[in-house]
């Protein structure tokens, strides 16, 4: 059920003569236990379509139907209620919640929903993450990749339908990136998540399945079995060309 498939979907920001069309008829299918990375030039829409995915932003014209729901139909309500429990965010700036533990931010996401908590779920992929060591240590104790191992085990730990990633290793080092990037992987190949990675880094990229390319808010091309290189020159004709 993890899939994410969208038909015709627009979104426009402003009306009359500010307004701005950032997505224009997008039909996508984002596979379940596949991992697509969504690139493109600065401003081509690609944080609209992961938020529209997503359901933190709803289309104006279009479907989106995630794990099966049509959730540009639902109401606020419902529609927060599937952000919280069916999709898992990791952002650039990690945004843990500073007076908690490590293990007490991974857990807020089931708390939040009401649901148990499986402490060996918990243990399993903390470990996996490389952080079970560091469980009881609050965010300011840890370090940056540390920080978004943390919450990339908070976006995991409902098993959601979509892992949505923006830039995740936009503030780290190299070495924590590949760390990030290597685990990001293994929740595709080892848990079965669906996930869509935004980023302008060719190398973290070149971890996912395919590449979706954006221009101007539509899709201007794909790309399977990325290497950094072949993405970086595409990146580079885009980029000469909008
Ligand atoms: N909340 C908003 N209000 C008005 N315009 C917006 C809003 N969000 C995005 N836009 C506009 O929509 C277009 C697409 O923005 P979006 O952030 O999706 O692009 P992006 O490819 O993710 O950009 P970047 O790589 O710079 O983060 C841009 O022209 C942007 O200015």
């Amino acid at each position: 059920m993890g899939s994410v498939v969208m038909s015709g979907v627009g979104r426009t920001y402003g009306e009359g003569d500010t307004a701005v069309a950032a997505l224009r008829g997008v039909s996508w299918t984002f596979g379940e236990g596949s991992f697509t990375a969504v690139m493109g030039p600065s401003g081509s829409g690609k944080s609209t379509l992961l938020t529209c995915a997503a359901g933190l932003v709803r289309p104006s014209e279009g479907t989106v139907f995630l794990g099966g729901t049509a959730i540009h139909a639902l109401p606020e309500n419902e529609l927060a209620v599937v952000r919280r429990e069916r999709v898992g965010f990791v952002f650039q700036e990690f945004n843990l919640i500073p007076a908690l533990t490590a293990r007490e931010n991974i857990e807020l996401p089931l708390r939040l929903a009401g649901r148990p908590v499986d402490t060996a779920r918990l243990d399993r992929i903390a470990r996996r993450a490389g952080i079970h060591d560091r469980l009881s240590h609050r965010p300011d104790q840890l370090s940056g990749g540390q920080q978004q191992r943390v919450a990339l085990c908070r976006a995991l730990i409902t098993a959601p339908d979509l892992v949505c990633a923006d830039e995740p290793t936009g503030a780290l080092d190299s070495g924590s990136s590949r760390q990030v990037m290597d685990l990001l992987r293994e929740a595709v190949d080892d848990f079965g998540q669906t996930l869509v990675l935004v980023t302008h880094d060719p190398l973290a990229a070149s971890y996912a399945d395919r590449v979706l390319f954006l221009v101007d808010g539509s899709i201007a091309g794909t790309m399977d079995a990325p290497t950094s290189r072949n993405v970086a020159e595409r990146m580079a004709v885009l980029a000469g060309a909008s």
